[in-house]
C-alpha cells in the first residue's frame, strides 16, 4: 500500500489541484495526467510542481479552436463538455494551442489525451477522472474505454448527479471482468458528505432523513472552477443541463451578478441519495441537498453540515451532526477525500474486490 502511481483525467480546477495535495500524502506518486489537448507521463514519477506552475492560470477549462478540427474519436471525447464546445472562445482559461498541460515541459499534444494515458495504464494502479459532467454518459463511457482495454486497476470519479450512477451500474460486469474497482461520487457531496452521512446513521436502526447543506466561497478559487459553476447553474430553479451548458460565459456572468455573486440551491440532484440507499443507509427520496455558493467571497457563506435524523434501537429518536470548519476548503475537502477513497479503492482491488462501489459502500454499514 506504500506505493500507489496514479493518473489524473482532466487537470482543471479539481485535477490540479488533486495532484497538489496528493504532494502532501505518503505513498502517492503521479505518473500520469491529461486535459483536453495534452498528455503529460513519466512512470517515474511526474514533476508535479513544474506541471501546475505551467497551468497555473491556464487550465484549458474549454476546448480550444485546435480541438474544433478532427478529434480522433469524436462521439467519446469531443463531446465531453458538450454546449461548451460551442461557445465562442471556448473556457476562459485557455490560451489557445497552449492551453493546460501542453504548457509544461513534460507535457505532449495529443487529440486522443484519454486513450494515451489507457495505453499507459498497466503499471497504473489507480486513475482520478475529474472530468466534466454535463455529458452524463460521458464518465461511464470513459470506463468502458478502460474495461474493453482490460485495465486492472481502480477508477475514481468526484461526480455529482445522481442518474450517473445507474450508468456505471449498468456497466458494473463488464467492469468486474476486467478486474477494475470503481469508486464513484468520492469528492465532497458526494464523497466526503457521504461518507459522513454513512458514520452518522450508526446510531439508528431506522434513518428517517439526511439533510447536506453546504457552503462555499469561492472568490480566489473561481477562475479555476467556471466549469464546476457552470455545472452548479443546472441546479438553480428554472435551469437544466441544457440551458447550463450552452450558455455562453457573458450569460453566467449576468446571472452571477443577478445574485449579487451568491447561489443558492434547494433539492440539488446530488448522487448522495443513491449512494446512500445502495449502501442500505436510507431511501433515496429521504436526502436532501442544497446549499450556498459565493462567487465574490472566500469566506463561506453558511456553514457545511450534514444532519442525520433516526431512531435508536432503544426507541429515542435523534439528529447526530457532522460539521466542517469554515476554515477548510472546497479544494480541500474535495480532493483529500477523493485521494482517501482512492487509497481505499486500491486496497480493495488488491483483495480482489471489483465493481461499482460508492463512499457509504466503504464506510461501516449492513
Ligand atoms: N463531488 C464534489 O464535491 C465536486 C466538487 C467540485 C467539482 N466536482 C466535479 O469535478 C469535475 C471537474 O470540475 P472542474 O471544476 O475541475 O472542471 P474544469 O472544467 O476546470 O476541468 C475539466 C478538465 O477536464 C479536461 N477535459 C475536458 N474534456 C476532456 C477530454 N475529452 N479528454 C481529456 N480531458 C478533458 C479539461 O481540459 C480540464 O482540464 C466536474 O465534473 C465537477 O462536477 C465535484
Amino acid at each position: 500500500m506504500d506505493d500507489i502511481r496514479f493518473a489524473v483525467l482532466g487537470t482543471g480546477g479539481i485535477g490540479r489541484r488533486t495532484l497538489e495535495v496528493s504532494q502532501h500524502k505518503d505513498g502517492l506518486t503521479a505518473v500520469a495526467a491529461c486535459d483536453r489537448n495534452g498528455v503529460a507521463v513519466d512512470h517515474d514519477g511526474l514533476d508535479v510542481g513544474e506541471l501546475l506552475e505551467a497551468t497555473e492560470g491556464n487550465i484549458a477549462s474549454g476546448p480550444d479552436e485546435a480541438s474544433d478540427s478532427t478529434p480522433a474519436t469524436p462521439t467519446d471525447d469531443y463531446a465531453s463538455d458538450g454546449g461548451a464546445a460551442a461557445v465562442e472562445g471556448g473556457g476562459v482559461k485557455q490560451h489557445g494551442d497552449e492551453a493546460g498541460i501542453v504548457a509544461s515541459s513534460q507535457g505532449e499534444p495529443t487529440e486522443t489525451p484519454i486513450d494515451d494515458i489507457i495505453a499507459e495504464s498497466d503499471t497504473i494502479d489507480a486513475v482520478l477522472l475529474a472530468l466534466p459532467n454535463l455529458e452524463h454518459d460521458f464518465i461511464p463511457r470513459v470506463a468502458e474505454r478502460f474495461a474493453e482495454a482490460d485495465y486492472e486497476g481502480v477508477l475514481i470519479d468526484v461526480l455529482k448527479r445522481s442518474r450517473v450512477i445507474g450508468m456505471l451500474d449498468d456497466r458494473e460486469d463488464l467492469l468486474k471482468e476486467s478486474g477494475i474497482t470503481f469508486v464513484c461520487g468520492a469528492g465532497a457531496t458526494p464523497g466526503f458528505l457521504t461518507g459522513a452521512a454513512a458514520l452518522a446513521a450508526q446510531s439508528f436502526v431506522e434513518v428517517e432523513e439526511v439533510e447536506i447543506w453546504w457552503g462555499v466561497g469561492l472568490k480566489s478559487g473561481y477562475e479555476d472552477n467556471r466549469g464546476t459553476v457552470r455545472e452548479d447553474i443546472a441546479h438553480l430553479d428554472g435551469y437544466d443541463i441544457e440551458q447550463a451548458r450552452e450558455m455562453s460565459e457573458e450569460e453566467i456572468e449576468a446571472l452571477i451578478d443577478d445574485h449579487d455573486g451568491v447561489l443558492e440551491f434547494h433539492d440539488m440532484e446530488h448522487a448522495d441519495d443513491v449512494l446512500l440507499e445502495r449502501a442500505g443507509i436510507c431511501d433515496a427520496e429521504d436526502v436532501h441537498v442544497g446549499g450556498v455558493l459565493d462567487v465574490r467571497s472566500d469566506e463561506k457563506p453558511t456553514t457545511t453540515t450534514v444532519s442525520v435524523t433516526g431512531t435508536t434501537f432503544d426507541g429515542e429518536t435523534g439528529t447526530n451532526t457532522f460539521e466542517l470548519d469554515d476554515a477548510t476548503s472546497m479544494e480541500a475537502n474535495v480532493n483529500g477525500p477523493a485521494l482517501g477513497y482512492l487509497k481505499a479503492g486500491v486496497r480493495n482491488n488488491r483483495a480482489g474486490h471489483y465493481g461499482v462501489f460508492g463512499p457509504a459502500d466503504l464506510m461501516p454499514g449492513f
